[in-house]
């Protein structure tokens, strides 16, 4: 397969590596300072398929120059989901192929299936606060974690007691706070921790490395091309 890789920073280059691994040539680059190329110089006669992991203020016109382009994009950059109706929305209005998810990790599409199921139980149980924690490293730019958010939108809809999420500790029961740290080169954690009067149940996923993210945005990649619509790992991985 010949992957249009945008952005070559941490997770750009964890996937070239990978991908020369798995067999795929990656036969373009286009980054902010790393080469001089731009998503308009490719076409779908030049590669099958796009990777994007760039910036939040970039990923929404990088995902609607691959698809003006009819490139199949997988993004993974986060913090631009108030844009992602319209994203959608063109997809569907040019036939095109777009893979989001706010993490590639099989073990935290696992996290979230779990999230789900517990975040119900729990509520149907009673007596127990939950709140969502997320660590990572320090250059990270969005906070909350597109991670975190996408915990805490779940919990909502399975948890009715609460009805909303505030980035700090909650102020009133109906709020489930999402507590952010920034420590060193944190890969990534999270953490959903329910508390009683009596006990602490934890759901968590810490990731070792980026190698996961990277093998997921791949497995999504070689299963995009093909498919038109609006795709997530839910889809690819059946869950
Ligand atoms: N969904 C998932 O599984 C994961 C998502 N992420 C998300 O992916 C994004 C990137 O993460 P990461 O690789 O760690 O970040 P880095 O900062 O290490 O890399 C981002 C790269 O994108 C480049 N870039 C910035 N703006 C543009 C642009 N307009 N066009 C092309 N390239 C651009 C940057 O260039 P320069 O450095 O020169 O500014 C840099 O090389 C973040 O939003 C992060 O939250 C990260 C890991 C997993
Ligand atoms: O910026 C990162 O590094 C990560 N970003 C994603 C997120 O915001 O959830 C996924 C992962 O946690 C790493």
């Amino acid at each position: 397969m010949k992957i249009l890789l945008i952005g070559y920073g941490k997770m750009g280059q964890t996937i070239a590596t990978l991908a020369a691994d798995r067999g795929h040539e990656i036969a373009g680059i286009v980054d902010l300072h790393a080469t001089q190329l731009s998503i308009s110089d490719f076409t779908p006669e030049k590669v099958d398929v796009a990777i994007e992991f760039t910036h939040p203020d970039s990923a929404f016109a990088n995902v609607t120059a691959c698809l003006r382009q009819g490139i199949p994009v997988v993004c993974g950059s986060t913090g631009w989901l108030h844009h992602f109706e319209e994203a959608k929305q063109l997809t569907n209005e040019l036939g095109g192929s777009l893979f989001y998810a706010s993490n590639y990790s099989v073990g935290v599409n696992l996290f979230f299936h779990f999230n789900e199921y517990m975040a119900a139980k729990m509520h149907q149980f009673g007596g127990y606060d939950v709140a969502v924690r997320e660590i990572h490293h320090t250059q990270k730019i969005d906070q909350p974690s597109g991670t975190a958010l996408t915990t805490a939108e779940a919990i909502i809809r399975h948890f009715p007691s609460k009805t909303t999420w505030r980035n700090e500790p909650a102020e009133t029961p109906g709020e489930l706070a999402i507590i952010s740290e920034r420590a060193g080169e944190a890969v990534g954690t999270h953490i959903v921790t329910y508390s009683s009067a009596v006990d602490i149940l934890e759901l968590k996923h810490e990731a070792h490395s980026r190698e996961g993210f990277a093998v997921g945005a791949l497995l999504a990649a070689e299963w995009l091309p093909g498919r038109v619509g609006v795709f997530g790992m839910k889809e690819l991985l059946d869950l």
